[in-house]
């Protein structure tokens, strides 16, 4: 055996989403949808044409103007002519070759070139000249020989190059030096390493050939340890924190843990209190009101084809209904005499983890065990199914048939056909109640994903075991409940808006009908059952939800009238009803 329930006595008040959307505003955007949107914004800011780490793109965006233009569109020695037979071409003699007579050549007076006089040239500041020669070496020298160098060199070989050999020779040490001081850690960490550091190579050799070597050592540099340290405490990871100041830990002697002397923990003890623990319920301690405080509905109109004034009136009373309680009862319905499947052994193999028996016990409602046993069954499941079409294990079963009574599928299918119509008149009667055509639901719910539970509750005894509870307090987490139970009073018990328990007894002729989260422009009324009288007392809930694949959010009528924005996102009701089914029971004691 296994457990299972939904729709049942189940989560705790959820509030989730409320009513139902028209057709093309229900369909919600899918998770792939958002990945699709999220690669093309991935694309539009990634340049294609960076491949990655952007060797050419960088250079090109800092020194956009430095670099050559290729003029010449490059040849393709394959595509030149060539002569079919070299053999056949006349043979050159070299002697015979007209050469220039240098004599001929003008002569050049070197002293009347123009030479750059060093003394007009602007003073250079040696550590921004080698800052900025340090950082433009690395990438020359470093990371990019090839790319960088080769178009670079190409470029300035064209360009007119002072003789640095007629410069004179610069002292370093007389040179203006920033005070480094000055500097910001981040900034003057990087500038110094180029200057002092690892390029000397680089900034002496390729561009100053003729300049005296510098000796880096002999640079001035920074002390560092004085340097402001400027972190904002927004940017704690650029701060260079003085960790010396730390004591130093040592790790082997940080306290670990012995896990092997941890309590072992069993899990099936870890998130259900054990019921007998509670204390003794006394129910007729409890402040309960007076059943006659819920309302009685008569909604015939919306069963036999009533005239537009009983439609009125009826929808109105729902209407009513909903908003001030969430709990009321249904006469006029049309059921002539609701079934009560009555207890019988039971031998039964679950076939998913939610249709079937549920031994008491198994169910969980806040955490606390039900006293109850439970026989599950769910709306059957074709192969198009979208339950099959998912995978999902969880429902995927079909209604185990015990052998008694001989007729029990039969006596199901008859209840369960008598109780979506009178759901369906009470979604019409509430559709007009809203101002809507009273079809209005009809596309929503017509494949209604129902749940019917028959529920059987031995007697609590507090002076006994101090048992707490037959079914905790809750919400029905669908559409209506349409509840058929024996003649128990005192048991079922409702959360009225004002905070008191009110008791929900049987009425001859009358379902008990409560509002589950679906339908959350009204109410979804807690509520729960404290069984203690001295007999077996059995009910019959209905859950008539709405397709599964329906879509529920708030309607835009009801926006509208809210003035507000929508207070519920949408939600698919079957995985809405997956959430509340996998949290709703004991599965570490299922069998
Ligand atoms: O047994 C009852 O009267 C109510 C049961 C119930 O609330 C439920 O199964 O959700
Ligand atoms: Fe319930």
């Amino acid at each position: 055996m296994d457990a299972g329930v939904a729709g049942a006595c189940g989560a705790a008040a959820s509030g989730s989403a409320s009513v139902w959307a028209d057709d093309d505003a229900a369909k919600p955007r899918s998770d792939s949808d958002d990945a699709d949107d999220a690669d093309d914004d991935d694309d539009s800011v990634r340049p294609r044409g960076a491949a990655g780490r952007r060797p050419r793109g960088a250079a090109g965006r800092r020194h956009p103007a430095a670099l050559p233009r290729r003029r010449c569109r490059p040849v393709d020695p394959a595509a030149l002519p060539v002569a079919d037979d070299p053999a056949a071409l006349p043979a050159v003699d070299p002697a015979a070759l007209p050469v220039a007579d240098p004599a001929a050549l003008p002569a050049v007076d070197p002293a009347a070139l123009p030479v750059a006089d060093p003394a007009a040239l602007p003073a250079v500041d040696p550590a921004r000249a080698a800052g900025a020669a340090g950082r433009r070496h690395r990438g020359a020298a470093g990371r990019r020989p090839r790319g960088a160098a080769g178009r670079r060199h190409r470029g300035v070989a064209a360009l007119p190059v002072a003789d640095t050999a007629a410069l004179p020779a610069v002292d370093p040490a007389a040179l203006p030096v920033a005070d480094t001081a000055r500097c910001r850690p981040s900034t003057a960490g990087r500038r110094h390493r180029g200057a002092a550091g690892r390029r000397p190579r680089g900034a002496a050799g390729r561009r100053h050939p003729a300049l005296p070597a510098v000796d880096p050592a002999a640079l001035p540099v920074a002390d560092t340890a004085a340097l402001p340290v400027r972190c904002r405490p927004s940017t704690p990871r650029r701060c260079r924190s003085p960790t010396a100041a730390l004591p130093a830990v040592d790790p082997a002697a940080l306290p670990v843990a012995d896990t092997a002397a941890l309590p072992a923990v069993d899990p099936a003890a870890l998130p259900v209190a054990d019921t007998a623990a509670l204390p003794a319920v006394d129910p007729a301690a409890l402040p309960v009101a007076d059943t006659a405080a819920l309302p009685a509905v008569d909604i015939a109109a919306f069963v036999g084809g009533g005239d537009a004034a009983a439609k009125r009136r009826a929808a109105a009373a729902v209407d009513a209904a909903c908003r001030d309680c969430g709990f009321f009862y249904v006469v006029g319905h049309g059921v002539a005499a609701p079934a009560t499947p009555q207890k019988d052994e039971v031998s039964i193999a679950r076939t998913d983890l939610a249709r079937g028996y549920q031994r008491i016990g198994q169910n969980i409602t806040q955490y606390a065990r039900d006293w109850h046993e439970g026989f599950d069954l769910y709306a059957p499941v074709g192969p198009d199914h979208t339950i099959r079409k998912r995978g999902l294990r969880t429902l995927a079963g079909t209604n185990p048939v015990p052998r008694n009574p001989p007729d029990f599928a039969a006596i199901v299918d008859d209840c369960v056909a008598k109780m979506r119509r009178v759901g369906e008149a009470i979604m019409h009667a509430m559709a007009f109640g809203l101002g809507l055509d009273e079809n209005f639901f009809d596309s929503r719910m017509d494949d209604s994903f129902w749940v019917m539970r028959l529920i059987g509750y031995p007697p609590l005894d507090p002076a006994a075991d101090g048992v707490g509870i037959s079914c905790g307090e809750h919400t029905d987490y669908g559409c209506l409940t349409i509840l058929n139970t024996d003649e128990t009073t005192g048991a079922l018990q409702v959360k009225s808006k004002s905070g008191e328990w009110i008791t929900a007894d049987p009425i001859p002729g009358a379902f008990v009908i409560n509002i589950g989260d679906m339908v959350n422009i009204y109410t979804s009324t807690l509520h729960r059952v404290i069984h203690t009288k001295g007999n077996f007392r059995v009910s019959v809930p209905f859950f008539f939800e709405p397709n599964f694949d329906t879509v529920v959010e708030p309607l835009p009528i009801c926006v509208e009238r809210s003035g507000r924005p929508p207070l519920h996102k949408p939600v698919m009701y079957g995985d809405h009803l997956l959430r509340k089914v996998g949290g709703n029971f004991d599965i570490s004691s299922a069998e």
